[in-house]
């Protein structure tokens, strides 16, 4: 690292309850700022608030309780079976002696995502899809207050990534979500925060703030909105000149 901040000048709140895209191209920030939500990043400048209090100052399982991430390309170095990986959700909340796997929670959030049937299999045997599930498993099973996640959509089919969003969405938790798909966040989101840059540079409610001209001067692709049918774009193409 270089020491040249990633982010700037970003003031935002996750709304409780809702649904929040980030959304901007590669290389704007959006992974960064989902780290330091989740405080596996610390600002140099500013403060990240869980609630009331500084993230930084909690202690760690304080906060595992309360947040739950989902990272891109999630790994589990050794040999675990499916119930094993979702069990690791309930370390924050530990104690005594009873085994992770054997708490209701494991169980409920791999019938919640459809991992259940797979509970017995080796990780390392998964589908890039059904890792995505797991993970997402894993992260409910800790039964957070907020939601984190990293692209979760990565290698799932179109059924699936429906799916998975519908999920996340049924599960009514603060959930921060970095999606490449502005149609999906459109389909899903309550509310987007748009990135370029290192800044945030246009938040609210998805349907009114992803809008042609948006997509145009930040994504550098023009396109038009479908409203007749279900809100979404039609894409016509790169824009060399999409600022202009
Ligand atoms: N540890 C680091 N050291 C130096 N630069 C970094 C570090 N982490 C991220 N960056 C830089 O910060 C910028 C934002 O990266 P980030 O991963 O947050 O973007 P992103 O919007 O999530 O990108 P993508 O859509 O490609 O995943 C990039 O230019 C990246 O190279």
């Amino acid at each position: 690292m270089d020491g040249r901040p990633i982010l700037h000048d970003v003031t935002a709140e996750l709304a409780p309850g809702r649904v929040t895209a980030l959304v901007g191209v590669n290389g704007s920030g959006k992974t960064s700022l989902l780290h330091l939500l989740a405080g596996l990043r610390r600002p140099t400048a500013g403060t990240v608030r869980l609630g009331e209090h500084d993230l930084a100052a909690l202690p760690r399982r304080t906060v595992a309780r309360a947040v739950a991430v989902m990272e891109q390309n999630a790994n589990a170095s050794v040999e675990l079976t499916v119930r094993d990986v979702v069990a690791l959700g309930r370390i924050p909340h530990a104690g005594g002696w009873r085994s992770l796997a054997d708490d209701p929670a494991v169980l409920d959030a791999m019938r919640h995502t459809g991992v259940d049937g797979l509970a017995g299999q080796a990780w390392s045997t998964l589908s890039g899809g059904e890792r995505q599930r797991v993970q997402l498993a894993r992260a409910l099973a800790q039964q957070p207050r907020i939601l984190l996640l990293d692209e979760p959509t990565n290698h799932l089919d179109l059924a699936h990534q429906i799916g998975l969003l519908g999920l996340v969405r049924a599960t009514g938790l603060t959930t921060a979500v970095v999606l490449h798909d502005l149609d999906l966040a459109l389909a899903h989101a309550d509310d987007v925060w748009v990135m370029d840059a290192g800044r945030i540079v246009a938040q609210g409610p998805a349907g009114q703030v992803l809008d042609a001209t948006l997509i145009a001067r930040h994504f550098g692709v023009l396109g038009r909105v479908l409203a007749d049918v279900r809100p979404g774009f039609r894409w016509e193409g790169l824009a060399d000149d999409a600022a202009s």
